[in-house]
């Protein structure tokens, strides 16, 4: 549904985006995850055919952006990264003015409308100043606008950005009820956990370069690299619990904390069953025996920190 080879953009002499290769399929709920200035806005602004590469190739639906930016624009729908001013607009009027900007008349335009309002739950605000709308209603708004024309992929630019708690559970919502309803989507935000709820894929870029991409199972998997293991014994116990455990040919390193110890396995160790064996066997007792959970989170702060290669 998209995809790009060696996608670059370059603004003078800064390399916004380097030889990026995505692939997102239809129906995939893609997060695009990096830090203030990875090349996120830049990238979802060429595939929405307002900016052109500098080289590399990016596709949607199969027509290529820069060649065949006019069949694309009817099979997307953009949200950017802010809303623009609409003085003395009421909601219904905005959603019917852009309706009409998409040619969608009469009945149709009506029709439209009215399902698109229910959908973004802002049925009740149709009669309400554009302007004086809360940022998660303007957002949502957003949203609405660019379903009149019910386009088959949404560019979503950090729409759950600088929402309070129960915006950001709204917009999830509706995200989720368009993943539903067969939309494809990507989208892009900082908020990790939000994602991990709503993405069955996602992008980690940095500086332009992509670090990661495909399942967010498979890249949690990828960032935990050896499992760390969360071992308590009791305050006495703990030094000769660790020189036992840093001895054993399964373990990479422990490190004692407070309460317990982080024991950090060997790259491809997943049977740590050795570690109440050897506990016990010498006498000791196991307070605490799990492994850390590694989600997306910390799974972006690894990759991103450079800790995976
Ligand atoms: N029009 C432009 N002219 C010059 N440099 C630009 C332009 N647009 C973006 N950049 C630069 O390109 C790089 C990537 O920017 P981009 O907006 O794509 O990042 P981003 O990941 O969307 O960041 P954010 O999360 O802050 O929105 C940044 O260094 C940015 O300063």
């Amino acid at each position: 549904m998209i995809k790009t080879v060696n996608l670059t953009k370059r603004y003078g002499s800064l390399v916004a985006l380097s030889n990026l290769n995505l692939e997102i399929h239809e129906g995939d709920c893609f997060g695009f995850i990096g830090p203030n200035g990875a090349g996120k806005s830049t990238t979802i602004k060429i595939l929405a055919t307002l900016l052109q590469p500098t080289w590399g190739e990016a596709r949607v639906c199969d027509f290529v952006v820069g060649y065949q930016s006019r069949q694309i624009r009817p099979l997307i729908g953009y949200v950017p990264d802010y809303f623009g001013a609409y003085e003395d607009m009421v909601v219904q009027e905005y959603l019917e003015f852009f309706a009409a900007a998409y040619n969608i008349n009469g009945v149709e335009r009506n029709k439209v409308v009215e399902q698109v309002l229910e959908l973004t739950d802002l049925g009740y605000k149709r009669d309400a100043p554009v302007d004086g709308l809360s940022r998660g209603m303007k957002q949502r708004l957003s949203i609405a606008r660019v379903l009149l024309h019910d386009p088959k992929v949404l560019l979503l630019d950090e729409p759950a950005g600088n929402l309070d708690p129960r915006a950001r559970i709204e917009m999830r919502e509706l995200l989720k009820e368009l993943q539903r309803m067969g939309k494809t989507i990507l989208i892009s935000s900082h908020i990790l956990p939000e994602l991990q709820d709503l993405c069955n894929t996602v992008g980690i870029i940095e500086q332009g370069e992509l670090i990661y991409s495909g399942p967010w199972t498979d890249i949690v998997r990828k960032a935990r690299g050896g499992m760390i293991l969360h071992v308590g014994v009791p305050d006495d116990q703990q030094v000769k619990a660790a020189s036992l455990l840093s001895e054993d040919p399964n373990v990479e390193s422990v490190n004692p904390l407070d309460t317990y110890m982080e024991v950090a396995l060997k790259d491809g160790v997943t049977d740590y069953s050795f570690v109440p064996e050897k506990l016990l066997a010498n006498g000791m007792k196991l307070r605490l025996l799990k492994e850390e959970e590694v989600n997306l989170e910390t799974a972006f702060m690894r990759l991103t920190k450079g800790m995976v290669q």
